[in-house]
């Protein structure tokens, strides 16, 4: 199934009906492309896979989906029109991977479900015909490649106007390439939260967006602007079906959740980290920061209860931890008091 054009906020909570209340999201992809033998070192990150290794991204989404996921992210995250150009592609070359980055999670999408249907895939996947293709909008910060994504710092000649430029075309590529949703994901500043629903409303995109912030203090966006004035712009954005947190430490979740749900009813979405720490300078994972597969999983029932109805994972987080997320929230409906909505 997908959400088909004109979706809507009715649409969004339609499609967690179906899943039982609460969606399961991926868990990190780029970082589970590393552990698949992919080498990321590079500006484009995972976006370097869509020209080297797409039968990589597709093997990825294919794990997710057979660990549970319901809404898979493309890997056009650090995918933009100017990163492909400057190394040497063409526009229309630049576009069309783009575009590769939702064919590619739709082939894996497609295979999963020929296997659910061969008999392939047990458990209750069997029954889902509800899977989300969401393309993912990175911000600003990612293109830069510079860790900028998490200090929203964009300096001071950064504009408006100039990042709805940046970002004008690309979107506009993603939003017609096929997809249920766009994931605008690790939002890091207010300034680029107005500039996607401003975008979202002038282009009169009709695919439904999520917007999801990211946290490093546990009470605002990454580069200090108030989480409560970023959801208010989500809350205020007619396209946005969800307003969420990824890409923050499990710790910060359940505050950051009480926060968000002071100025929207729009559905609430949560892709933590594992908690490690990102060096970018280094350019890699403090491995000794986060926390294993199995505190994460012990969360997922205080945010349930916090008000999250889409729960997956970011960087660090693999098929095992979507596999304990499944776990955890069927868990809760088993249970004899069953507190399921
Ligand atoms: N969806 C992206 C990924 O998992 C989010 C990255 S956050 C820095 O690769
Ligand atoms: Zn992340």
């Amino acid at each position: 199934m997908g959400f088909g054009s004109g979706g809507s906020e009715a649409l969004m909570k339609d499609f967690l009906r179906q899943v039982g209340g609460c969606a399961v999201i991926d868990g990190g992809l780029a970082t589970e492309l590393e552990s698949n033998g992919a080498d990321l070192n590079d500006p484009l990150w995972s976006a370097k896979c869509l020209i080297s290794s797409p039968h990589l991204i597709r093997k990825v989404h294919l794990d997710y989906l057979k660990a549970g996921a319901h809404v898979i992210i493309t890997s056009s995250y650090q995918a933009t029109i100017q990163g492909f150009m400057s190394r040497g592609l063409s526009e229309e070359e630049s576009e069309a991977l783009l575009r590769r980055s939702v064919e590619v999670a739709c082939e894996a999408r497609d295979i999963f479900y020929k296997e659910c249907s061969d008999g392939l895939n047990n458990h209750n996947q069997i029954k889902r015909q509800t899977i989300l293709v969401a393309a993912s909008v990175g911000s600003y910060g990612a293109y830069l490649a510079d860790g900028s994504e998490y200090s929203g710092d964009y300096g001071k000649e950064m504009t408006l106007e100039k990042l709805k430029e940046f970002h004008r075309r690309r979107l506009g590529v993603l939003a017609a390439a096929g997809a249920d949703l766009i994931a605008f994901e690790t939002i890091p500043n207010k300034l680029e939260a107005q500039v996607y629903a401003e975008l979202l409303e002038e282009n009169n995109i009709s695919t439904p967006a999520w917007f999801s912030f990211n946290s490093k203090d546990g009470v605002n966006v990454v580069s200090g602007d108030s989480l409560i004035e970023c959801a208010s712009i989500a809350n205020s954005c007619k396209k946005v079906v969800a307003v969420g947190i990824n890409c923050t430490p499990p710790r910060f979740i359940q505050g950051l959740i009480l926060s968000m749900r002071k100025v929207t009813e729009k559905p609430i979405l949560i892709y933590p980290n594992s908690g490690e720490r990102y060096d970018p300078d280094k350019k890699e994972w403090v491995a000794s920061t986060g926390v294993t597969d199995e505190d994460f999983v012990s969360y997922v029932s205080v945010w349930r209860e916090a008000g999250a109805c889409l729960i997956g994972g970011c960087c660090r987080t693999t098929p095992n931890t979507i596999r304990g997320i499944c776990r955890a929230l069927q868990k809760k409906y088993d249970a004899p008091n069953g507190s399921a909505p």
